[in-house]
């Protein structure tokens, strides 16, 4: 069955104006295409270990234990102090030089502890991401490339940059420097962290103002904002939604539960259509079946060439 996206999306009624194409939805793709699997990505209703998608709520199983462990470390330590210390210390992006496909081989050594849907080297998931998006968004070429490298950020845990934590790479974004919204997986380990008592930072604005924009707050520090900042000093020429959608889409709490829009601006809401779409192959895409990676790598090396840059600075 295909599992429709949970957030209405909004056909563009000008697309002259846009860089990017038409946003579409699930119901406009016709019905005789979807007897082909080949042609449309169809979204499993199960995850690989059988369970629902995002489900942190059986105690039971060995992986959701170490799952609700890593949220209790990561929503102990991501204070503001140290989301600010980050990214100075990333924002240098004086760790490596290389370039996007050079970095999707590093990414095979990465497995995230954080999520519950997958234990397979990142560079399948980034592969099997791309792949499904590009069944149903076929112009679309930033987005395939989009999804390609949008997690590529979390080569962070390897010893080239420093060996961060998982709690300091991966997981559901928040922002920090206002109240913790209910809506965070695990929110009570938030009662740890020392910003939750400090009354500059825990209420609903805290130190933002409403509508200042996504790009004036700070989120809790990791692959996304990471791989954000890295396209961005590179010099990528990816579109505003694709920056978008790297930097924010482990932002769950506002892009599947639609909390901390009152920080949002106009150009986040447009951008957030394209997030809610990108999510649904983002986490349905999961799955046990190896994409070939030498069969589609001339596919993808051919986008890198046309937005990025020969070499990056990390
Ligand atoms: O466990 C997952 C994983 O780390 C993803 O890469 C991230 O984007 C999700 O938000 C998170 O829940
Ligand atoms: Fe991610
Ligand atoms: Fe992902």
């Amino acid at each position: 069955m295909n599992i429709s996206v949970e957030n209405p999306v909004f056909v563009h009624e000008d697309s002259t104006t846009q860089k990017t194409g038409e946003l579409r939805l699930d119901s406009d793709i016709p019905m005789s295409k979807i007897s082909s699997d080949d042609e449309v990505f169809l979204a499993p209703e199960m995850n690989a270990f059988g369970r629902q998608f995002r489900d942190y709520t059986d105690t039971n199983s060995e992986r959701q234990k170490s799952v609700e462990h890593f949220y209790a470390t990561q929503h102990t330590n991501q204070t503001l102090d140290f989301v600010q210390k980050m990214r100075s210390e990333y924002g240098k992006l004086d760790k490596m030089v290389m370039n996007i496909w050079e970095c999707c081989e590093l990414s095979k050594e990465v497995v995230d502890e954080s999520d519950p849907d997958l234990d397979e080297p990142q560079i399948q998931h980034l592969l099997q991401s791309a792949e499904a998006i590009r069944k149903d968004y076929p112009n679309e070429d930033w987005l395939h490339l989009t999804a390609l490298i949008h997690d590529l950020g979390k080569v962070l845990t390897l010893p080239q940059f420093g060996g961060l934590p998982q709690w300091a790479v991966v997981g559901d974004t928040f922002p920090v420097g206002c109240a913790f919204d209910e809506s965070n997986v695990h929110h009570k380990y938030f009662m740890e962290n020392p910003d939750f008592n400090n009354p500059k930072y825990n209420t609903k604005a805290g130190i933002y103002s409403e509508g200042c924009g996504l790009e004036n707050v700070l989120m809790s520090w990791g692959h996304d904002d990471y791989m954000y900042l890295v396209a961005k000093e590179n010099g990528s020429t990816l579109p505003s939604p694709g920056l978008f959608i790297i930097r924010y889409h482990s932002f769950y709490p506002l892009h599947k539960a639609g909390a901390y829009t009152h920080l949002m601006n106009e150009e986040d809401k447009e951008n957030l259509k394209w997030l809610h779409v990108f999510n649904k192959y983002d986490l349905y895409s999961k799955s046990k079946v190896h994409v070939n990676v030498e069969k589609v790598k001339p596919y993808y090396m051919s986008l890198i060439k046309k937005y990025f840059p020969e070499n990056l600075r990390w």
